[in-house]
């Protein structure tokens, strides 16, 4: 099945074209890792895909025309992992995690058993339940981003769109989420997730997207998308590309001259 289709997106941004008639679908068990140097509309394409920046094209979420869902029901569809790891007010950890379940419930309704079930799963799987009851504003960075990871695995949609989740987590942490998300591909739903790991996303992602200038440059498995022609020709890299029993080895070496 379908999760995400885009057709034709144009955006604009401060009066300039950002993205230039992108188009792509991504199908359940995909996980997708949508790269590109700064500034090539990656962040851009996802938050247009959510809705949240106007644009002219087609968006479909399962099916659906995206323009026409209402807010709670596209939740229930998608979950967003910004790239802004702020967190307004000092709520406990648990809490944070629990707004996850917002789109589940009805409006005041408290949480029940299956709600917890997911909470607590996300809490596990992001390791953030020993500091459950901390406020979440006086974690550490990747602390901080590891709990709204968890609010985003809570939410259990079939589609999750992430920005830049890696950023500030420890390689341990970094390799742990690419593994969850690649569990949760295999599970049969989607992840769209913005990367500059290129090493992460090589041996990761069972597909990359890779975006430059606002048009997708190159569409595929990792190894036709990341060639040393395309790293020189597209983020000004010379590169060593290698092969290791755990994947794919993508190590930017020099800017390329
Ligand atoms: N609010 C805005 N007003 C005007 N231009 C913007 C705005 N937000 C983003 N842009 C521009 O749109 C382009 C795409 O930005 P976007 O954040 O989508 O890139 P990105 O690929 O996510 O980059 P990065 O890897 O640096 O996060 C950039 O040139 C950026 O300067």
């Amino acid at each position: 099945m379908t999760l995400l289709a885009i057709d034709q997106l144009h955006t604009s941004l401060g009066g300039k074209p950002v993205l230039h008639g992108l188009s792509l679908a991504v199908q359940e068990g995909e996980f997708v890792g949508l790269i590109g140097p700064n500034g090539a509309g990656k962040s851009t394409l996802l938050r247009a895909a959510l809705g949240l920046i106007p644009s002219t094209g087609k968006i479909a979420i399962a099916g659906k025309d995206a323009a026409a869902m209402p807010a709670k029901e596209r939740a229930r569809h998608l979950a967003y992992l910004p790239q802004e790891r702020e967190i307004g007010w000092p709520v406990s950890v648990e809490m944070l995690v629990s707004l996850g379940r917002a789109p589940h419930r009805p409006a005041f309704a408290g949480l029940d058993a299956a709600d917890t079930a997911k909470i607590e799963e996300a809490m596990r799987r992001m390791e953030v339940d020993a500091f459950r009851h901390r406020p979440a504003t006086d974690l550490s960075g990747g602390e901080k981003a590891r709990v709204l990871i968890a609010r985003a695995l809570a939410q259990d949609a079939p589609l999750l769109l992430a920005d830049e989740p890696t950023a500030g987590l420890d390689p341990s942490h970094q390799i742990t989420l690419m593994r969850l998300f690649a569990q949760l591909a295999a599970e049969g739903r989607d992840v769209v997730a913005s990367l500059h790991d290129l090493g992460l996303a090589a041996r990761w992602c069972t597909r990359l997207i890779l975006i430059d200038k606002g048009r997708i440059v190159a569409d595929g498995a990792p190894r036709e998308v990341l060639t040393a022609a395309r790293l020189r020709s597209v983020y000004g890299v010379e590169a060593y590309l290698g092969e290791t029993q755990g994947g794919m080895l993508v190590m930017p070496l020099d800017v390329a001259s």
